[in-house]
């Protein structure tokens, strides 16, 4: 058995995300999201699931809080639901919405568990979808204003932010390959979304700045590390467009102002461009504190002409894998944050991982060894990582509990606890209990 002891300071937490959890839909004047819509439209979410209920945590949320008090997390991820801010997008400010998050997050502080609050998880106002969404500017002005009206109510509250979780599924995944909301498909789209939540992003952490709001700012990409099936340089070369459309085509501009070189090139040959206005580059290049890190898997990858905008494609290598298909392999995370400190050595907090295992009730408990398994794998990473210097500062599982899966519905399972979806009870599974003692003791114990 080796121990791997962790820093004094490092936070442990666990991740949510409003549209995911809260359920109350219709309640409390939360307007509609393009969540909302997409879920109702037939064929888009499996077994036609939606988050109108989901683990009712806008009803359940001190039940929840208890659950991380068990498990003894310092920190607690969130995100806030745009629509229940500001019902329509853009007009006047619901107090209701305002009130229930001040209840939620003054409860976090009294079980002394520090709030990491998102932004922006993907459910957009409906009415600002239908102007275009993210490639519509109004709907850039929109999100500073909602911004402003949070930094304002909770400053001193909240000292964590991240503007918006995993932006490649905000942009690429929902706009490109149409397998989020709102379900587009198009090139041009996705880029313009992409670019227009990038303006948000920086518009808003010049917000936070000016409204001198307590906390550090950042913003949350999912990363697809990608390894060369073979030497050829096409196999490399398409190895490097994976990563670069999750990470570098985010970070690039934040980091130092301009979009990678050779990602504008291969897209301008696929016929499309960026809609940089004047300006633009300086407000998204606006510095932040942190960055959240979302992993769950990498791929072994090889140029195909016919895979896609990018002509990359994943090879399955026969790999364990989750029970949503992903490759189990921890090593990518080691590798990529490598990678990152082409950005400098910046704070870094992992602010989603973790394995979707379906395992089911047995005998009132859910051994979920797999899932064990795989926190065990890369908590060990998370070490080395730690060991080689790099400012990782914590790290927060995905999930706190089952929930949303977005296109897979409740079908998929993250949860460290169980939820039963027709009674909303809550059990803690055995990865649960392992959770609990590695942050108990600071360090983990692993079998190798
Ligand atoms: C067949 C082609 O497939 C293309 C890739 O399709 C996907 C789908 C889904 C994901 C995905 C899902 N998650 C977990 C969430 N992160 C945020 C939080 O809300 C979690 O629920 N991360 N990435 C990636 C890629």
């Amino acid at each position: 058995m080796t121990i791997f002891k962790f820093p004094q300071d490092f936070r442990w937490g666990t991740a949510t995300a409003s549209y995911q959890i809260e359920g109350a839909a219709q309640e409390g004047g939360r307007g509609v999201s393009i969540w909302d819509t997409f879920a109702r439209t037939p064929g888009k979410v499996f077994n036609g699931d939606n988050g109108d209920v989901a683990c009712d945590s806008y009803h359940r949320y001190e039940e929840d809080i208890e659950l991380m008090k068990k498990l003894g997390i310092n920190t607690y991820r969130f995100s806030i639901a745009w629509p229940r801010i500001i019902p329509d997008g853009d007009g006047e400010i619901n107090r209701e919405g305002l009130d229930f998050y001040h209840r939620f997050v003054d409860k976090l502080l009294e079980a002394g568990i520090e709030p990491f609050c998102t932004l922006y998880h993907w459910d957009l106002p409906q009415t600002l979808e239908d102007i275009g969404g993210w490639g519509n500017r109004r709907t850039v002005d929109a999100f500073v204003k909602y911004a402003e009206v949070i930094f304002k109510e909770f400053s001193g509250k909240i000292n964590f932010w991240l503007t918006f979780n995993e932006p490649w599924c905000i942009a690429f995944l929902s706009n490109l390959l149409g397998i989020h909301a709102p379900g587009n498909k198009d090139l041009q789209t996705s880029i313009n979304v992409a670019h227009g939540l990038l303006v948000a992003h920086g518009k808003a952490v010049q917000s936070f700045r000016r409204l001198g709001t307590t906390g550090q700012i950042g913003i949350a990409p999912n990363v697809c590390w990608a390894e060369p099936y073979s030497k050829s340089p096409e196999d490399q070369a398409a190895c490097d467009r994976s990563i670069a459309l999750n990470t570098d085509w985010f970070l690039d501009p934040i980091y130092k102002g301009a979009y990678p070189q050779f990602m504008v090139d291969w897209f301008a040959e696929a016929g499309a461009t960026v809609p940089i206005q004047e300006g633009d580059m300086e407000i998204i290049s606006q510095p932040i504190d942190l960055l959240g890190i979302n992993y769950y898997t990498m791929g072994i990858n090889r140029f195909n002409p016919e895979a896609g905008v990018l002509q990359s494609e994943e090879v399955d290598m026969g790999l364990t894998k989750t029970d949503i298909g992903w490759p189990v392999e921890s090593r990518g995370l080691y590798e990529f944050m490598h990678y990152l400190q082409k950005y400098g050595n910046v704070d870094v907090y992992i602010t989603e991982n973790g394995a979707c295992i379906n395992d089911d009730l047995e005998n009132g408990k859910i051994n979920d060894d797999r899932r064990i398994a795989y926190y065990e794998q890369h908590l060990a990473q998370i070490h080395r990582i730690i060991n080689d210097g790099i400012n990782l500062k914590g790290y927060m599982a995905w999930s706190l509990m089952d929930n949303f899966e977005w296109a897979e519905g409740y079908r998929m399972r993250f949860g460290l606890v169980h939820v039963d979806y027709r009674s909303l009870v809550r059990t803690p599974k055995e990865s649960f209990y392992w959770y609990q003692n590695v942050i108990k003791n600071n360090w983990l114990e692993t079998r190798i």
